[in-house]
């Protein structure tokens, strides 16, 4: 689903950011990508969906060539793929219908189509009752389903989450995590950056530890493993 050979990242003023990381990550997995600030997990997670490029290396991702694909392929990538931030990314000016309906008007959806998987998702994330609400009337954790919702209304192959968490209090993160699993039991590859100690180790799934740009562990059932 998700194979890195060899790829380095090298930004325009010299910081490296990965440095010959190999990794292989298949569909169905569930995987933390953890290590300190700076070591590399964000710019792993964009470069999946193509928002950074390697300097060098192979990366395919859900059978897409990253590297060598043209402009016009990038919109087949990011169709197959559900991107969540730490910030949620909302529309202010759309209601929680239209911020996730927005998703499928991009990929030019049938309108029915489109009130009904929109309507499955919010009830996916127990948002059905706020569908006309906007953003700023909603809650952190309420909004970052919002985006949860949109992410996935497309039938993502894999979702790919950067510190979802990172604003949410423990309970709400938990809440967060909670629809992860059933995205994830129902099929769907997670590759998520985290700073939450206590969620890699309670979940226990495989957990991928970048430092300096390089993989320092790759577990299987692993934890956190640093001093916070
Ligand atoms: N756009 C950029 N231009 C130049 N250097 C960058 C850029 N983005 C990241 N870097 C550098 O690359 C390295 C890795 O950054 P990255 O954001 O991937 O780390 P991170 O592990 O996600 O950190 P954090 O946990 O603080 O988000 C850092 O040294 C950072 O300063």
């Amino acid at each position: 689903m998700i194979h890195m050979s060899n790829v380095s990242k090298i930004y325009e003023n010299g910081a490296v950011a990965l440095d010959g990381v190999d990794v292989d990550i298949e569909k169905g997995e569930f995987v933390f990508i953890v290590g300190a600030s700076g070591a590399g997990k964000s710019t792993f997670i964009k470069m999946l969906f193509r928002e950074e490029l390697p300097t060098s290396g192979v990366l395919t991702v859900n059978g897409h060539d990253v590297v060598n694909m043209s402009h016009k392929e990038v919109p087949y990538l990011r169709r197959g793929l559900g991107v969540i931030f730490q910030d949620y990314r909302l529309l202010p000016d759309k209601t929680v219908f239209e911020n996730v309906a927005f998703a499928m008007q991009v990929i030019e959806a049938p309108r029915r189509l489109m009130q009904r998987s929109v309507n499955a998702v919010l009830d996916v994330v127990g948002l059905r009752d706020k569908y006309n609400c906007f953003p700023a009337q909603l809650s952190g954790g309420e909004q970052q389903r919002v985006a949860i919702a949109r992410a996935i209304v497309n039938d993502p192959a894999i979702v790919i989450a950067d510190e979802p968490t990172g604003n949410l209090d423990p309970d709400t993160s938990w809440d967060i995590m909670d629809i992860f699993k059933r995205i994830n039991k129902a099929g769907t590859t997670i590759v998520m950056a985290t700073h939450d100690r206590t969620i890699v180790d309670t979940m226990k799934r495989r957990v991928i530890a970048i430092e300096d740009g390089h993989i320092v562990r790759d577990e299987l059932r692993g934890g956190y493993g640093y001093e916070a």
